[in-house]
């Protein structure tokens, strides 16, 4: 369970985060919205730790994301807006998720197969040479085949084509229903069929919270 209480976050005098309060539960799908700059992916950096704030608490099971990171994160798996412009290999990309969390190279390889990205043809290519959709492919698969109990999802289809797209809803659908999934998208129709909550935030606050 994530559990937020009170949640502040200002950058300089501008309130990102305003005393927000939010609990999600084991299993929820949660479709976070709101405009542009209404906070949503701050919310997500402090949820994975990597932001202090200003005051309030964050736990994730219990554990605070900023004094046991490590920790948090054993639970959490995110997957970024904007992919990092890795000099690293997509096969040397999983080696090292492989060796930091326990992950299967089967696993990873049969998510990119799933949606139509071949690891054979791939494997050796830089990642920051892979097309957007092919980076979000890849950050997708290692992300799914960590199998972590939450998985956090910033835009996660931005660069996806239909086919794609529909085939990463399907396998969220089949394999991740007991998991608890976080997605920002400005799309509800992006995430049907899987969301059953829907928050939308307006310049820091939660301004709507419902399920569907
Ligand atoms: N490191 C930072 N320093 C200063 N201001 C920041 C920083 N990070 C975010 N902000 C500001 O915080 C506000 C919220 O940004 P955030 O990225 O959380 O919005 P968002 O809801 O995710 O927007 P978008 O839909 O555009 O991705 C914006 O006004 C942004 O300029």
């Amino acid at each position: 369970m994530i559990k937020i209480e009170n949640l502040t976050k200002k950058f300089g005098s501008q309130i990102i985060l305003n005393n927000l309060n939010l609990n999600i539960q084991d299993g929820q799908k949660v479709l976070i919205m709101g405009q542009n700059g209404a906070g949503k992916s701050t919310l997500m950096k402090a949820i994975l730790g990597e932001l202090i704030c200003d005051s309030g608490s964050i736990l994730i099971d219990n554990i605070n994301p900023i004094i046991d990171r490590k920790n948090a994160l054993r639970y959490l798996s995110f997957v970024p807006q904007t992919p990092p412009p890795l000099k690293l290999s997509v096969a040397q990309l999983c080696e090292y998720s492989i060796s930091s969390t326990q992950t299967d190279l089967n696993n990873i390889i049969n998510y990119l197969k799933e949606l139509d990205l071949s690891y054979e043809k791939e494997h050796k290519k830089p990642f920051y040479k892979l097309s957007g959709g092919m980076k979000q492919k890849v950050l997708i698969a290692l992300a799914l085949a960590r199998d972590s109990k939450t998985i956090l999802f910033d835009e996660p289809t931005a660069n996806l084509d239909p086919q794609a797209r529909e085939k990463f809803i399907n396998i969220l659908k089949s394999k991740f229903q007991s998991h608890t999934l976080i997605f920002i998208s400005h799309r509800v129709s992006e995430v049907q069929g899987i969301v059953n909550r829907v928050i939308e935030m307006d310049l820091g606050n939660i301004i709507k919270d419902s399920e569907v």
